[in-house]
């Protein structure tokens, strides 16, 4: 992997943005929303707002691109020795690339969700890509940046000051994939996410919230009632005057 530094470039420093910004860690299992609710939330308060399983999403593709066996450990480290990663924390303007190939539609392919748990479980990938995360938030040049994927809340930032759990009941988060993915066999996509948890629930705990950590449970709610409570849940823990506040 090249030099977490390098990646920087793309969302440097905004004039003006000095301290480190604020880290909204939201974890939860597939489907759950964590990554459509972020990045409303992030657009409302004007914050950052980092996807890590696009980079976990990237390697696989790379290794795809290359016929490695994903499920093979040793493999996947020589892939990641050359994985050139960058992705915008713009929440407007969402973007990944590896390499010069901009790869956000990509890594949602069915045959990269489906290989993508064998690159994360690798330890050695997980270190490197969340050395990566903390220097991409750090650079942010945002007040805040809210964060997520299956271990933010406990592992990548266990000292952020919102933490939080973001669920639905298992045949809601299926039904809103195939609702998403609707060319698709829905009864397939249930499988494949129930697949996905399963496998990726090895390696992290994110259906259990660890303490600290507040539960936001969508099952009842509507999008923007599910964007609501997670604004609400920041407010309660981040002072007005640190940037917690709607932008838009
Ligand atoms: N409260 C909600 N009500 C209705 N639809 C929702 C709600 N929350 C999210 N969705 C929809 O559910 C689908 C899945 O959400 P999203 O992709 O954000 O989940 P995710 O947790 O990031 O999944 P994955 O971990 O598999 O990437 C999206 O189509 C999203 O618009
Ligand atoms: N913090 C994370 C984020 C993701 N993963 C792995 O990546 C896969 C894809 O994540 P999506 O959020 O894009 O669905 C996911 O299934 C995990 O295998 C992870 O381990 N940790």
């Amino acid at each position: 992997m090249t030099d977490p530094a390098t990646h920087s470039a793309e969302t440097a420093a905004a004039p003006g943005a000095q301290s480190a910004p604020v880290v909204v860690a939201i974890d939860g299992p597939a489907g759950s929303g964590k990554s459509s609710v972020s990045k409303q939330v992030a657009r409302r308060l004007g914050y950052g707002f980092l996807d890590t399983g696009a980079a976990y999403r990237a390697l696989a593709w790379l290794a795809l691109e290359r016929g490695t066996d994903t499920s093979d450990s040793t493999s996947v480290v020589d892939v990641m020795g050359d994985f050139d990663y960058a992705i915008s924390l713009d929440p407007d303007e969402h973007w990944v690339r590896v390499g010069e190939t901009d790869v956000t539609h990509a890594i949602r392919e069915p045959r990269v969700s489906e290989a993508v748990s064998g690159v994360a479980r690798v330890p050695a990938v997980r270190q490197a890509v969340n050395v990566l995360f903390r220097s991409m938030v750090a650079s942010s040049g945002r007040p805040g940046v809210v964060v997520e994927g299956r271990d933010i809340t406990t592992v990548v930032a266990p000292d952020a000051p919102v933490r939080i759990l973001l669920t639905a009941a298992p045949e809601v988060r299926a039904a809103r994939r195939s609702a998403e993915l609707s060319s698709q066999d829905a009864a397939a996509v249930a499988a494949a996410l129930h697949k996905r948890d399963a496998s990726d629930s090895t390696v992290v705990d994110f259906l259990t919230a660890a303490p600290g950590v507040e539960v936001v449970d969508s099952t009842h709610l509507d999008f923007d009632q599910t964007v609501d409570a997670v604004i609400g849940v920041i407010r309660t823990n981040v002072p007005a005057q640190t940037g917690a506040h709607d932008v838009i």
